[in-house]
This record gives C-alpha cells, structure tokens and sequence, in this order.
C-alpha cells in the first residue's frame, strides 16, 4: 500500500496491509517510520512512486484510524496544488487534516478560573488571571489567550486556581433556513441571482464572475446561491479575505438566515475547531465562511464556493504551500463539479481576461441598488492645491471635511498606511532607524509610543536621543501614516469626533463590530483607515472620501501596482454616497495627468484596464506568460549568496524561458535571514512546473539555505 507519512522531507513510502485491515486511498493510518509511529494517508499508487522494496521486507501498516477518508475529487485537487506550486504532497494533505482532525471528539479537558488564587503570583500568573476571566479552553488554548506560556497554565492548574470541566467537541452547528427573510431583489439583481441558483441546481463546474459595482448588492444576490445549496442539502463555502472584518457580514448572514454560520478561523480554541472540522467533514455545517485555510477541508457535500472581494490579494498565501485560493477555489469546483463564484468590484486582471475569453461565465451588477448613485469623483493637485507647511492634506480637501462635518454626514480618510510616520531620521546627522533583522525602517507608532518594523514585528521604544550621533531631540517623523492624519484632523477640527482604523487597532472580531455599530449609530464623524476600512463596509451617511496619498500605488512599481492602486482607490471610493445622499471622492495626488488618475476622475475602467492589459500581453506577463519566483535565504550571507550563485549556474534553458538573477531581493534582510531572488518568466505552454523541479533536484544546497519556490507570485520584496 502506497502511503504518504507525515514527515517532513519524506516521499512516499510503501507498507504492507496486515490481514484483515481493510485500506483505501485517502484513509488515515499510522505507520512505523524507525523507531517511531507517525501518521500518514493511503495515496492512489498509480500517482506516486516510491522506492523499490521486496514485498517480503515491507514493514505493515500499524492501524487505520477513524477519519474520513478524503474523498476522490478533493485528493486529486490535493495532486494538483502540489504540483502547480511545486510543494510536498504532505504539506497539502496537512491543510485538509489539521490537527484537530486526529483528536477524538470527546476527549476535551478545558480549564477555567474558579479555585482560589495561588499564594505565589509572578507577573505571568496575574497577566493569566487578568485575561482569562470568563474564558474557558484547553491549557493551550488559555495559553494563547493570554499570552503566557504553557507552563503558566500548567502551574495555575496545579495550584487549584483553574479548574478543570470536560467539554463534548461535537455539538452541531444551527442549520440556516435558506427562507428565513430572503430579500426583494430587484430585477438585474434577481436576473444574476436566477443563474446562480440554476448554476448550484445542475451540479456542474461553472466558474464565474460577478462584477458588480459598489454597493449593488452582490453579497444579497450571492446569499441566493447560498440558500440554493442548503435547500438541495449540501454545504456553501464562503471564502472572505481576512476573518477579522466580517462582523458586519455575519451580522447580515443572520438576518437572511435566522443563524450564523460556521466561521473556521485560527483563533478558535480547540474543542470548537474540532467541532467545527467534525461538522465540515460530515456534512453538518451547511454553510462555513473562512478565510484561504477553509478552503482544502473536506467538505463531505459541498454545493457552491464564493470568493467575497475576489480581488484581495490576501487570498495569495505567502508562507508554506504558496497557493492563491481565489485559483485553487476555482480548480476544487472543476474536481468537485459545482460552480464558484468570484465576486468583487474591481476583479484582478487575471480574473478579467478569463472572463473576457469566456472561461468564467461574467454576470454583471451595473448599478447600486436602490437607485443610489456612483460617488462623483475629483482630483486634487497637489501641486497647484499644496497642504500648509508640515501638514498633508489640501485645503480642498480641509473644506470639504469642513461642509461635510456642519451638514452632519460622515468622511472617510483613506491611506494605506499604518502607524504615524514610515520613517524616523536624526537632523543631526541624517541617521535612518532601521530594524535590526530586516531591510526596513522602523516605523513610529505614536497611540503605542513604539517604533515598528512592518515586516518582522520587532519593537523598539521611541528613544529620546539619536542612536548614531547621541543628539538630543533630533529625530524627526517623516511622512504621514493614520495615525498623523488623525492628529491633522483633530487639530484642524477639535470637536470633530474621529476614529483611526488600522490592523492595529480593529484586533479582533468585537472590535470590528464595535467599529461597525459606532459609525452606523452616527458616533463618528471622520474615520481615517487604511485598506482596512475599504472591505465590504456600508455606511448610508458616509458621502465624502478622500484619498490621501493616490501617488502611493505608483511607486513600487511590480507589475500589479497600477490595478492594485485602482482596486484600492475605487474600493475606497465605493464607501461613499451608499444611502440616500450622495456622494464625493477628492484624490489627492502630484501626478493629476497620470493615466490611472485621469481614468479614475472619469470612472474609466475599460480605458484603464485595456491598456494595462495590453502591456501585460506585450510583456508577456500574466496572465499571457507565467512567473515563479525562486527566494533563496539563510542567516549566513555568504551561504545565501553562494547558494544563489549555484542556483543562478544551474538555470534551465529553454526557447520561452527568461531567469532573471539571482539578484539580492529589495528586502535584503528579513528576520535575520539574507536574501536573494531569482524570478522566472516562462510561456505558458511550457510545463514550469516540472521545469523548476528538475532544477532544484539538479542542486544540493547546503542545509543551512532555504529555497522558496512562489508559483504566480504576487510579492517582489
Ligand atoms: N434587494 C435588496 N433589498 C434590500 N437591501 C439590499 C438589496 N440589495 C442590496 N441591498 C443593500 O444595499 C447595500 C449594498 O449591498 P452590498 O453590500 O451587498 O453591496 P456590494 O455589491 O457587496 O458592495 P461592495 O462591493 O461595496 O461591498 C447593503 O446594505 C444591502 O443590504
Ligand atoms: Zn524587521
């Protein structure tokens, strides 16, 4: 029997089947491996090779366990994402059997407060007690929540302080009524809605955009999808680009469908993510929405995939098995046979010429719902309309806030970027803070008195004089993020109440619905976020949106920075104007007779993308030719420049195959570890693929380097 075991840097390996054990592809076994039992998958032999070895010398199979088997379809879907992105076969499997698959569901022993306190309480012992009131989990799970080790949680277990209580890990989750209060949809809505329906009723792979406008209503047209698949029985998968900001949209899945849905997500405690994979995996959660991670789950009769805001480029995952979920969404409806759903306003340009060619079916949305209109929307040149010294933003803008405040409607403030300002420099001597593991300044954040880095996390206190020269009051912020604006704001309009949204402070789901309930309720007049505040939100009295720093989406220059720029402006954009008033976006920018600007003041979508798709075909860049990216790292610079140079030597050739590099990457250094880059540029009917696996088995790289490979990559640092 052909096994995959879950050993990092193992292929497949072959077992013998003891008498009596009865073995399919796709079951969970456990297997000896040395001296140890580790636990693998029954594979399809005829896909895998593994060494040779007489029958006779098999070693058996030590037990099957009692897991569903993944099903056919969802291990060829498995096949497939390992070997588009060149990723171990194991690493895959892994994301449809996370741990908690292999948990018996009722073996959960959880801990909460209730015994007296310890006589000893060390700083981590009150930290503990402090979070943890009211929360219940497993010893990791508290650990987690209250950022303290498991040995602290251990030691409050043994001093009586928590105490135990056994939790079932397979309680249902509440089935949707797909008529609940399902809405009047007005006729183009109920036009998209009717082929949707039709679409999860035939049961066929039907990939498909649903491009519709701000504020047209896509989220109620493709409830109806949704309902479609609980009446005929089976599950929906709602994929939404970052499970903090969903808030709002559970709130709106409760009122059609009277119950919420399952959310599979990394901060559930352990005996709900049990309950919620049990549930997935045998067909009792109808409807789940997650973010990339709820995608490979083994859905036991899954009807439908939407991809909410199919445009985010979150759904790229950039660590591990480097797969972009919008596209592995699409390949699991084509195993599967069901149809997906691409949502979104302002879809990516690989999505639009798919569309255009006819390989996605393209429903149209054209206009808000409830004759709202689209924002009227205007650019501010920089240049002609400057912001007084030391401040950002024009004095267009600063009146338009000013008529927006004392007619009592709301603004939003839009720049991506968090934090008070990028950069910090000594007057001195021209000193730059940067983190000490990462090419990268140290950003100040002035709310937690602390400079940043964005990339690897580590902090710093502001300090008082300069590090290099030792001046005393010498450092200066530079450039504004969120946080500076905020500070704009309230100094040009104190009694104007403000609130600054940024990853850093929506942390969480509550707040996010705090966010959400505070705006709605009229208790904010000027909200300044980043990327953040653009995903999905409806305010009916938000009618002014100002763009900060439009420029900021030129500069960066990889290939997708033009229509990043536009999705991000245009999403922004669509916040305004939503109800009955309506709305104004003012673009602030130096580079007024840019193409993107004066196609985003005239609404142009088609001119805009039509010429940037142009470029991408000239170029042959995707989706005309393909990219992989090759990041070659290590603690050591001189291994990491060597195994690059190596790497570099070894490029396949190959008539419509470019390598670029290696070349040091823009990000240098990132957590500690140097870093080069070589990228591939290949035309599309070549097999890159197997291309690059010939080229990596062809190396031997010291241990001491990392080599990731990015197939269709969408980060150039
Ligand atoms: N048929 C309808 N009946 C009642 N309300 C509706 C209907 N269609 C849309 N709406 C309301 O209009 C608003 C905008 O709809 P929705 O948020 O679904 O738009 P969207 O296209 O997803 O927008 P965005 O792309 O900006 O997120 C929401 O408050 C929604 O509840
Ligand atoms: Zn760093």
């Amino acid at each position: 029997m052909r096994i995959i075991p879950f050993q990092h840097g193992l292929g497949a390996l072959d077992y013998a089947v003891p008498a009596g054990m009865v073995l399919a592809a796709g079951d969970a076994v456990e297997v000896p491996l040395g001296p140890r039992r580790i636990i693998g998958v029954v594979w399809d032999a005829e896909r895998l090779a593994a060494p040779d070895v007489p029958a006779a010398r098999l070693r058996p199979v030590i037990a099957r366990l009692d897991l569903p088997p993944l099903a056919e379809p969802l291990r060829r879907l498995i096949d497939w994402t390992a070997d588009y992105y060149v990723a171990p076969l194991q690493s895959v499997v892994r994301m449809a059997w996370p741990s908690v698959a292999f948990l018996s569901p009722r073996e959960f022993t959880e801990y909460r407060l209730g015994g007296p306190l310890p006589k000893r309480l060390t700083p981590e012992r009150a930290q503990a007690l402090e979070k943890l009131e009211g929360r219940q989990g497993t010893a990791r799970d508290l650990a987690r929540m209250a950022g303290v080790s498991d040995a602290v949680i251990r030691g409050l277990v043994g001093a009586g302080t928590l105490i135990a209580e056994k939790v079932s890990g397979d309680a249902s989750p509440p089935v949707p009524d797909p008529d609940f209060a399902p809405p009047a949809l007005s006729a183009e809505q109920r036009d998209v809605a009717d082929e949707l329906i039709a679409a999860v009723s035939a049961g066929q792979f039907a990939p498909m955009l649903l491009e519709g406008v701000t504020g047209s209503g896509k989220t109620e047209v493709y409830f109806e999808a949704v309902a479609e698949a609980i009446r005929v029985q089976g599950q929906a998968l709602v994929m939404v680009p970052e499970i903090a900001l969903t808030a709002p949209w559970l709130a709106r899945f409760a009122a059609r469908f009277g119950c919420q849905p399952l959310a599979w997500h990394s901060d559930l405690k352990t005996s709900e993510r049990r309950a919620a994979w049990a549930a997935i995996a045998d067909g009792r959660a109808r409807v789940v929405v997650g973010a990339r991670s709820a995608l490979f789950l083994p859905y036991a009769n899954l009807k439908t995939i939407i991809v909410d805001e199919a445009h985010e480029a979150s759904f790229k995952q950039e660590e591990g098995v480097h797969y972009h979920a919008r596209d592995v969404a699409v390949m699991r409806g084509r195993m599967e046979a069901l149809p997906v759903v691409l949502a979104t306003a302002t879809p990516a340009i690989e999505t639009q010429v798919l569309a255009s060619r006819g390989t996605y079916r393209h429903l149209h949305l054209p206009g808000r719902f409830g004759g709202a209109e689209l924002p009227d929307v205007q650019l501010v040149d920089m240049t002609r309309h400057p912001p007084a010294r030391g401040q950002f933003l024009s004095p267009l803008v600063v009146a338009a806030l000013d008529q927006t405040l004392a007619k009592g409607e709301q603004s939003l403030l839009f720049l991506n970027r968090r934090g008070y300002a990028p950069l910090t420099l000594c007057r001195t001597c021209g000193h730059r803070i940067q983190c000490p593991n990462c090419t990268a300044w140290m950003v100040e954040h002035r709310l937690s008195r602390r400079l940043a880095c964005h990339h690897c996390g580590h902090q710093m206190p502001v300090p008082d004089a300069c590090p290099e020269c030792g001046a005393a009051d010498s450092l200066a912020a530079c450039g504004p993020g969120v946080e500076r604006i905020g500070e704009e704001v309230r100094r040009l309009f104190p009694a104007a109440r403000t609130a600054i949204v940024t990853s850093d402070t929506i942390t969480s789901p509550a707040r996010a619905a705090a966010l959400v309930q505070a705006v709605a309720a009229g208790a904010v007049d000027i909200i300044i976020g980043t990327q953040m505040v653009t995903k999905g939100y409806h305010f009916p009295d938000l009618t002014l949106v100002g763009i900060v720093d439009a420029d900021l989406g030129l500069s960066g220059g990889d290939l997708r920075a033009g229509e990043r720029c536009w999705q991000q402006i245009v999403q922004a954009s669509g916040r305004a104007g939503r109800g009955e008033k309506p709305g104004r976006v003012l673009i602030q920018t130096h580079q007024p007779g840019a193409a993107l600007m004066q196609a985003l003041a005239k609404g142009d979508a088609d001119g805009f993308f039509a010429a940037e798709i142009a470029a991408r075909r000239d170029l042959g860049l995707p989706p005309f030719g393909r990219l992989a990216a090759l990041v070659i790292s290590s603690e050591d610079a001189a291994a990491a420049k060597a195994a690059a140079d190596t790497l570099g030597d070894a490029a396949p050739r190959a008539d419509g195959l470019m390598v670029l590099g290696p070349a040091p990457a823009p990000l240098a250094m990132l957590r500690g570890r140097h870093r080069h880059r070589l990228l591939v540029q290949a035309r599309r009917d070549l097999p890159l693929p197997a291309i690059l696996r010939g080229w990596l088995a062809g190396v031997a790289l010291p241990s001491s380097v990392r080599v990731v490979v990015d197939v269709d990559p969408y980060s150039f640092v």
